[in-house]
């Protein structure tokens, strides 16, 4: 880029999120170059196939099969093409040539982010990336930069639209699990293979990006203590209204003494918490900061056009920095941190047990979440079928390894038939 010309932007990926990066870029050519202070002009598209039907937007002209070819010609990089390689060389290649990257890529950040962060570093180039978590909230930002100056304790969200609008779907009309998975992908929110969103992969790379920004610090996703939807029944979730609850996936990363823990996991949420309203594919995320106080960010965490607009954010920044001087925030310089295990997590657990309903059993019961220090704060007690009864044991905050050590003894214990459901509370 010469000093007085256009910034060169490559397009990486024309799928749902790239063809409305490519609307935007050039519907609104003339005011993106008034807040950059010089034109962006799209150098190329790189798809895997350039003859598959495309939107009209799309001019065909630019279209390539050579991404690498194509990263070479470009100020800025946009990769939206998802996957770890070839994204990761070609981002890679780009930050080394000098170019500035933006990146919707959660799998690759939460795979590999400090490898790219200290690449970008190193060369001295922006690597953007607001879209990668929770779609079109601008969140990334607010936590990278906003509060670089605080203290961040604890950040607790619905990252993953897709399981939160099957959640929903089953508390509201009472549908099986993969009854509103069938919905979801019919109405377009789920992938034919829903794996990555349904088994948590999805919600546990954006808490890792989360965390290690949050924390300044180095969290990957094989750090993140991850557990998906698909065990949670619609008896889960009728009970859980029962109590005054909803469930949600939630993506948890606090601080614990000398550390953090990250973990994604299927919760209960009371129904007068903020979270607990958040429907169908919708996201929120809670930020608990030591001066800020609670922060809470709310919007579309999919979607092309709602993705496009954080990647079009994250472009007129860098191609800014580019024009007028100036660079984002550095990663690589961080601590690390001990990434505890879900072990040292602190939390409350509703514990569903199927007992003999005879006396002494309540006491059998209790005492064995004593011997394990997890002190009980509620029981409930329904009648099952026969001569059995269901237990509904709230407790009060415990080690996550208590808790667990707990439900071992309890489904050895001769009173208990079944124990029928564990799930954490959050936001109590
Ligand atoms: N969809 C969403 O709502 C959101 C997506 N994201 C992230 O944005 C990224 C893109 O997602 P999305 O638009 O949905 O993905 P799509 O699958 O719709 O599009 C991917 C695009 O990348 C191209 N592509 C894939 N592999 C290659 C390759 N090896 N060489 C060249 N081109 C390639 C594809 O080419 P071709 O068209 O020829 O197949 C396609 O145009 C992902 O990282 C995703 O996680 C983030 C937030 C929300
Ligand atoms: N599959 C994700 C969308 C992209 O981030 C979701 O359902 O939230």
């Amino acid at each position: 880029m010469d000093a007085s010309g256009p910034v060169r932007v490559a397009l990486l990926g024309c799928g749902v999120v790239g063809t409305e990066v490519a609307r935007l870029l050039l519907t609104d050519a003339t005011e993106l170059a008034a807040r950059v202070g010089a034109p962006l002009e799209l150098v190329g598209i790189a798809v895997r196939d350039v003859a598959a039907p495309r939107d009209p937007v799309v001019d065909r002209a630019l279209l390539t099969s050579d991404a690498e070819g194509l990263v070479r010609r470009a100020d800025v990089v946009v990769e939206v093409m998802g996957g770890i390689e070839p994204a990761r060389s070609l981002l890679l290649a780009a930050i080394e040539g000098g170019a500035s990257v933006v990146t919707a890529n959660k799998a690759l950040l939460g795979q590999d982010g400090p490898t790219l962060y200290a690449a970008a570093d190193d060369a001295g180039v922006d690597l953007y990336f607001e879209a990668a978590v929770a779609g079109a909230i601008p969140l990334v930002r607010p936590v990278r930069e906003s509060l670089a100056g605080d203290r961040v304790t604890r950040v607790l969200g619905i990252v993953n639209g897709t399981t939160n609008f099957v959640l929903d779907r089953m508390a509201t009309d009472g549908l099986e699990l993969d009854q509103a998975v069938k919905e979801a992908q019919a109405l377009g929110y789920a992938e034919a293979d829903p794996t990555a969103d349904v088994e948590g992969h999805d919600a546990a790379a954006k808490a890792a990006i989360l965390a290690s920004l949050a924390f300044h610090t180095r969290v990957s996703v094989d750090d993140v203590h991850r557990e998906g939807i698909l065990a949670v029944t619609a008896q889960d979730v009728a009970l859980a209204a029962e109590t005054g609850h909803v469930v949600k996936l939630l993506a948890v990363a606090e601080r614990v003494a000398d550390g953090v823990v990250v973990r994604v996991h299927p919760a209960l949420v009371p129904t007068g918490h903020p979270l607990a309203s958040v429907r169908g594919a919708f996201n929120a995320v809670f930020v608990e900061a030591e001066s800020a106080g609670e922060l809470m960010f709310y919007g579309r965490g999919a979607g092309g056009a709602p993705t496009a607009s954080a990647v079009l954010g994250d472009v007129v920044t860098v191609a800014r920095h580019r024009v007028l001087g100036g660079k984002g925030p550095v990663e690589s310089s961080h601590a690390a941190l001990t990434v505890h295990p879900v072990a040292e997590a602190l939390t409350r657990y509703q514990v569903q047990v199927r007992v003999d309903d005879r006396p002494g059993v309540l006491a059998q019961v209790a005492s064995v979440f004593a011997g394990h220090g997890v002190s009980i704060e509620t029981v409930r007690q329904a009648r099952a079928d026969g001569d059995q009864a269901d237990l509904l044991v709230v407790t009060h905050t415990a080690r996550d390894a208590d808790l667990a050590a707990t439900v071992v003894d309890l489904a050895e214990l001769p009173v208990v038939r079944a124990v029928l459901s564990v799930l954490r509370v959050e936001g109590a």
